[in-house]
């Protein structure tokens, strides 16, 4: 069988979400480690007034395509834009590309998808569940076509606990509901959401369900794959640790802790925290493209599903993630953070609450305070608000923990040769969590908020003169509590000297008990 780069070898290849975290990573990683693909055409669209070609150069500029650019400084030449907007009649192809198209394309990769969670539920439906409609019907248009490789979620299924290798019949007939969804208002389809989306937490894990069965319903005629990741982060090798460019997901909630703004949220310290690789995901999604085309004839013809997890193999929980977020941000912490990193994770609503209030609101509205005073803009409340709205909207995924078959995955992996087991490695036995967690807090420091490492030193001092700020204003609050409460009052004064001649009995005590032991 071939090498899974000699299979890439001459072929064309369609990506669709190409501009996104995971799609730039599958680009770029095919053109390193199959350079002799013939051609990528990425579905982009223009935007924020950049038309298509502007932003796919921007995109190739990018630190990401540093290793590919020193391998091959003209790797551009593999890259085909093609103006295409999803969630329009056709997804917008112009008649010539879409005769190119058919022509030559010998696989797609499905990358696109809206993630956000608060997603009004007719623009996730024409997304995430129409486009991928409208894509498989182009695809079956393409004569030359050898796989279809459809990226999911793994909490596709979230409303059920233990999630096989398979596709579950979908919360409702996909067609149906666009049908009956068409003729709504927005207004009405937001009120009736909650109801239609039953036991998923968001529109997002709903309409990724109803896709699911979109694809499997197309399966007999096409040669298709889905896979599943969890909880995508930064990078754990390639193309260079810790690379990460977005605040979704946990990367959000690690630079929100490491600035020193979050100090709480609810998760469960002892849940698995579902987080996969980028890279692995996009290894395995590439292995899984190579499999699906080269076993088109003897397979039966249904979609192969790979839940992309690490729970089931090599788990890591809450807790730990919480104390290596946090003990990293020590080491190396952000710029001009807000307090010092101490950020506690806890399932306790009411503790939570009482948290938010102490360590959320006071503080913003002090600093509010002196923003006001010195004659600035308020902001903290602000920043505190949109915070809490995102950790809301995160916490039904730490807050409860998963399990999912990952046989699919083994079986790919025992398929790859020893060579592509390390070009392509997707095992995450091998996986080192402290060392990955400290590569991805580093890794939002440097590409996402563009800090200099250099610029550590001063962070430090400035993390010092914070502690030093806390000592004092702790100090102040006991000078005033004791003034205020406890001087003024005979009893409080009694209840104080109380309690201090206690704890001195209780020193002398152990002090004499440690001298008669010795
Ligand atoms: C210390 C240790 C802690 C340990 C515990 C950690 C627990 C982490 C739990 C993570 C669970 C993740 C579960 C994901 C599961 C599904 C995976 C997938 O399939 S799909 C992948 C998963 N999909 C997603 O993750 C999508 C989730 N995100 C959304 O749905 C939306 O962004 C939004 C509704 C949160 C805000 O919408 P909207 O108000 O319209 O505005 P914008 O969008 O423009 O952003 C506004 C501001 O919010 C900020 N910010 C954004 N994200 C986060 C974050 N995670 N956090 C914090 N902040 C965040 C953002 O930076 C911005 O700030 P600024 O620059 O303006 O100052
Ligand atoms: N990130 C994660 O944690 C996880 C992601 N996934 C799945 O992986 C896939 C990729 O996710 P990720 O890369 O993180 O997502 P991003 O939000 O980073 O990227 C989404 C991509 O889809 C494109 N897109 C969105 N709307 C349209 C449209 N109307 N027309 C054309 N293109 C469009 C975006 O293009 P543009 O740049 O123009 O907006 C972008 O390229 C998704 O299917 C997601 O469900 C699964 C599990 C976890």
């Amino acid at each position: 069988m071939a090498s899974i780069a000699d299979y890439y070898a001459g072929k064309s290849v369609l990506i669709t979400g190409a501009t996104g975290f995971m799609g730039k990573v599958l680009v770029e990683k095919l053109l390193r480690s199959c350079p002799h693909v013939r051609a990528l055409y990425l579905l982009v669209r223009p935007k924020a007034g950049q038309s298509m070609q502007e932003r796919v150069s921007d995109m190739m500029k990018c630190k990401l395509f540093d290793r590919v650019r020193e391998d091959n400084p003209d790797f551009h030449q593999k890259i085909v834009p093609i103006s295409s907007e999803l969630i329009q009649p056709g997804l917008a192809i112009g008649p010539e590309d879409k005769e190119t198209l058919t022509s030559c394309i010998n696989i797609i990769f499905h990358c696109a998808a809206t993630i956000r969670f608060d997603e009004p539920l007719k623009h996730a439906l024409q997304l995430n569940v129409m486009a991928t409609q409208q894509l498989i019907s182009l695809a079956q248009q393409m004569p030359h076509l050898q796989a279809f490789i459809h990226i999911s979620t793994a909490y596709a299924n979230c409303n059920r606990r233990h999630i096989d290798d398979i596709i579950y019949p979908p919360p409702v007939e996909p067609k149906k509901l666009i049908d009956s969804l068409e003729w709504m208002e927005d207004s009405i389809v937001r009120d009736i959401t909650p109801r239609l989306i039953g036991d998923h937490p968001n529109t997002y894990t709903y309409t990724k369900a109803l896709a699911e069965c979109v694809v499997q319903k197309e399966s007999s005629k096409l040669s298709i794959a889905i896979i599943r990741p969890s909880i995508v982060g930064a990078s754990w090798q390639e193309p260079f640790p810790g690379w990460i460019d977005n605040f979704n997901g946990p990367s959000g909630v690690f630079i929100a802790a490491g600035k020193g703004i979050l100090r709480t949220m609810r998760a469960n310290n002892d849940a698995v925290a579902d987080l996969i690789p980028v890279d692995v995901v996009i290894n395995l999604t590439l292995a899984a493209g190579w499999y699906t085309a080269v076993h088109r004839s003897t397979r039966p013809k249904a979609a192969l599903v790979y839940n992309c997890t690490t729970g089931g193999i090599n788990p890591f929980h809450w807790g730990e993630i919480e104390h290596h977020v946090m003990s990293s941000f020590k080491r190396n912490p952000l710029e001009q953070a807000f307090r010092r990193p101490n950020a506690n994770i806890t399932s306790n609503y009411l503790m939570n609450q009482y948290w938010i209030l102490v360590s959320h609101r006071f503080p913003a509205l002090l600093y509010d305070l002196y923003l006001r005073l010195s004659g600035q803009k308020p902001q903290m409340m602000r920043i505190f608000n949109r915070l809490h709205k995102a950790i809301g909207l995160l916490e039904y995924f730490s807050s409860q923990d998963w399990e999912w078959n990952s046989e699919n995955m083994n079986m790919l992996m025992s398929h790859l040769s020893p060579e592509d087991r390390k070009t392509f490695n997707f095992d995450v036995r091998q996986l080192n969590w402290p060392e990955y967690i400290e590569n991805y807090c580093i890794g939002t420091k440097k590409y996402v908020l563009n800090e200099d490492m250099s610029d550590i030193p001063a962070a430090r001092q400035h993390l010092r003169k914070l502690r030093n700020i806390r000592y004092t204003f702790n100090t102040l609050l006991l000078v005033f509590i004791w003034r205020v409460f406890i001087a003024r009052s005979q009893m409080a004064r009694n209840i104080w000297y109380f309690v201090v001649s206690l704890c001195f009995k209780f020193l002398s005590y152990f002090r004499a008990s440690s001298t008669l032991t010795n």
